[in-house]
């Protein structure tokens, strides 16, 4: 019998804000300033006089106990304090103290971090995450205080077997790799890119409620290809060209075929790849291990959703979905990505082939329209390359203002990594779209390389339009109380529910059945009276909630194709006799959420 009753009793607490039921007891295997050092145990000026007795913390803290909520409320204070005394000061500057002071508690006492995170998701997550880890990524070297997570690199060849068996946590549950070639639309930046993993990481505990005792952010060191990193002397990354071919591969196997030996059950993102080797790893390990791309999978089916709901915002049913133009601007892992998935999720869709499918979309990259006259085409790329006989008006490499002009498209969307790309003139000829609501998707990050501005969007594009970007921007007063409303389209909708999905499933790897569930609940969470309005995608307040249903979604996906092998005392069998709320009740139960609980020490 599974354990539904159970978990819901033991965690009955967790929904509310700040919970009196007791929580279950922690073992710690240390005593004294080892504790109040380590992170994960420290309470800081919590901790009840009873355990500074029992864990021989007496005469180390002040003599007053401070309670969680006081705690709490004295960091929102210096939060906003810091707020108030940089008013005025430089983006950059204002970003990085905000980050600094979140990163100083994270270091300090993660489980005050991780409930300030939470409560305040939609103010911190640009904070943590995108866009100022970008700016965190870039200034890594100089930002570095202690490290986080765990770095492998080329020279660790033959060794990481028994290096990851350095690292102090007994289970991990899910890791993030990148080797920081493509970070965010910022480029190569070697080691420094680590705050990518850390920072999905983070999201992964406040919206999936993954325990942040069991994630692991990686770098795979391969080198780098930045000169201006290389030459830089205070770089801490190997200072070598990055990497390539079979020596490339061998480091990436060695490392896969060394965190399943310890960790079996672990679910590896990537994040953050060059294209190459983004969709090579992607093809080479998705069906020996339980992993996903990020850039590819989660962003597809995050615009997918997007897409769908653009349907819905122009009042026709889902089916008219095979009527709708849709120009791609970019042709990297994320826009053929989101390509590949939206053809697929087309031609299941009644009486329509791929072929037609692909008919609907025009690609276009750095060398403008992509069709099958150009020179070095991509083989990733060439299913989308248009014939010459489809493309009437126009030619092989047209530029963008010449394909929106010709297509009127009903959708433009930007993966491109380009900053500004959807240019005024671009913008405006969007407003001779077929579509009554067109929508603009600039999703590059971070937002200095969003192909447009949430502004100029609905200044040139018309105030009608649906607006989605990647990095967060703030809506749009359109004056006389009509506001456009700003959508965030951010894999961050799905990741989080994709690999808590695959890791309470025990899922053996992850489908495209599993993906798609993930993007068609994504789609569906969202009422016709918010998509009337333009709104898209659930604002970031509810992302734990979402992820719950997205992680239900996923893990009864991998029910059905029979790859989910169960997860602790839940067995295949009792997921098979779960009902739809059921599933998501019990992926709740499984979210870890931040409460101090008593600690028990054990030599
Ligand atoms: N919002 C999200 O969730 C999300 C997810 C993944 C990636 N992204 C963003 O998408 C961007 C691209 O990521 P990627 O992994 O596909 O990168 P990539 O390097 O693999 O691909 C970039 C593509 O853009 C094309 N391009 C470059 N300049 C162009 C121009 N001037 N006009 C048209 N096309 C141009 C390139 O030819 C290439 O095809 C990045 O900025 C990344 O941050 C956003
Ligand atoms: O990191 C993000 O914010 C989204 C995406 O994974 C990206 O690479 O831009
Ligand atoms: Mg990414």
């Amino acid at each position: 019998m599974w354990k539904l009753v159970q978990f819901a009793a033991s965690n009955v607490s967790r929904s509310r804000r700040f919970s009196t039921a007791i929580p279950g007891p922690c073992i710690v295997h240390k005593r004294g300033a080892d504790i109040l050092h380590d992170p994960w145990f420290n309470k800081d000026t919590g901790f009840p006089l009873t355990e500074r007795d029992r864990l021989g913390l007496r005469g180390l803290l002040p003599p007053r106990v401070i309670s969680f909520e006081q705690q709490y409320a004295r960091f929102m204070d210096s939060y906003h304090s810091l707020e108030n005394n940089t008013k005025g000061q430089p983006d950059k500057v204002v970003s990085l103290a905000k980050w600094r002071i979140l990163n100083r508690l994270h270091d300090r006492n993660e489980t005050l971090y991780y409930r300030a995170l939470i409560d305040n998701i939609k103010d911190f997550a640009p904070v943590i995450y995108t866009p100022t880890v970008g700016l965190v990524c870039q200034n890594y070297s100089g930002l570095f205080r202690r490290p986080r997570g765990m770095y492998f690199s080329a020279k660790d060849k033959g060794e990481m077997m028994s290096m990851i068996y350095n690292w102090p946590g007994q289970q991990v549950d899910m890791i993030v790799l990148t080797d920081g070639s493509r970070i965010l639309g910022l480029g190569d930046l070697g080691v420094q890119g680590i705050g990518i993993p850390i920072g999905k990481l983070d999201m992964y505990v406040a919206a999936a409620g993954i325990n942040p005792q069991r994630v692991l952010p990686v770098m795979l060191d391969v080198g780098t290809n930045n000169q201006k990193l290389l030459k830089d002397r205070l770089y801490l990354g190997l200072r070598q060209p990055r990497l390539e071919g079979e020596e490339y591969l061998s480091i990436v196997d060695e490392f896969m075929e060394a965190v399943y030996t310890r960790w079996p059950k672990a679910v590896v993102q990537f994040e953050d790849f060059q294209m190459k080797w983004a969709f090579e790893t992607l093809q080479r390990y998705r069906k020996r291990f339980c992993m996903f791309n990020d850039d590819i999978q989660g962003t597809a089916g995050v615009a997918l959703a997007g897409l769908l709901g653009t349907v819905r915002a122009q009042g026709r049913p889902l089916s008219n979905f095979v009527n709708q133009k849709i120009v791609v601007v970019g042709a990297g892992s994320a826009g053929l990505g989101v390509l590949n998935m939206a053809v697929q999720a087309l031609s299941r869709m009644e009486g329509n082939t791929e072929t037609a499918a692909k008919s609907q979309f025009f690609l276009i990259d750095k060398n403008g329209l992509v069709t099958t006259e150009r020179i070095d085409l991509d083989p990733a790329a060439a299913p989308f390359a248009k014939d010459a006989k489809d493309i009437e008006g126009l030619r092989e490499g047209a530029g963008l203002l010449e394909v929106v002009k010709n297509v009127k498209p009903d959708v433009l969307l930007g993966l491109s990594g380009v900053g500004g790309v959807f240019s005024e003139e671009v913008l405006k000829a969007m407003r001779q779209s077929d579509s009554t609501k067109p929508a603009i998707f600039a999703m590059s990050n971070p937002t200095m390389n969003a192909e447009c501005t949430a502004d100029d969007a609905f200044k040139h594009a018309g105030e009608n339009i649906v607006f989605a970007s990647g990095s967060p921007f703030e809506n749009v007063d359109l004056g006389n109380g009509k506001v456009g409303h700003v959508n965030q389209a951010n894999n961050m909708y799905l990741f989080p529910g994709i690999g808590l999905g695959a890791l309470v499933s025990g899922a053996r790897f992850i489908t495209d059945g599993m993906l798609q569930a993930a993007s068609e609940c994504l789609a569906s969470y969202m009422t016709d009276e918010d998509i009337q309005k333009g709104i898209l995608y659930p604002s970031i307040n509810n992302i734990r909630h979402l992820t719950a249903e997205v992680g239900g979604a996923v893990l009864r996906a991998a029910v059905a194709e029979d790859l989910a092998e169960g997860h602790g005392d839940v067995g295949p069998r009792e997921f098979m006799n779960m009902s739809k709320e059921e599933t998501v009740e019990y992926v709740k139960q499984n979210m870890w959420y931040p409460v101090y609980s008593p600690l028990v020490h054990e030599k």
